[in-house]
């Protein structure tokens, strides 16, 4: 098997894993968005977010990673958002 191919299969492990933690994610957003609606609490929530974006950093083995995942999470965290909105 080529060396390409050998990544690639990770690669492809790594994607599943990601799918089935995003998909958990959006359903416990979704669960505090229910739960917010029933206390007529705002969905945004920017401190937050604040601390979403920078706590998640801290698991990284190597900090010049730290721009990629902080641009990530935005984004993670305005399809959330969408997905809180449309369900
Ligand atoms: C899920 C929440 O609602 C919104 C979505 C968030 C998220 O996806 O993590 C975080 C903050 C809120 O803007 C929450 O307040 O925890």
């Amino acid at each position: 098997m080529e060396k390409i191919d050998i990544l690639r299969e990770e690669i492809d492990k790594c994607d599943k894993q990601i799918v089935e933690l995003i998909e958990k994610r959006l359903d416990l957003a979704l669960e505090i968005a229910h739960s917010k609606k029933d206390n007529e609490i705002s969905l945004y929530d920017e401190k937050r977010e604040k601390e979403i974006i920078n706590n998640t950093c801290i698991f990284l083995k190597d900090l010049n990673k730290k721009n990629y995942i902080k641009e990530l999470f935005k984004s993670i965290l305005s399809i959330s958002k969408e997905y809180q909105k449309n369900m």
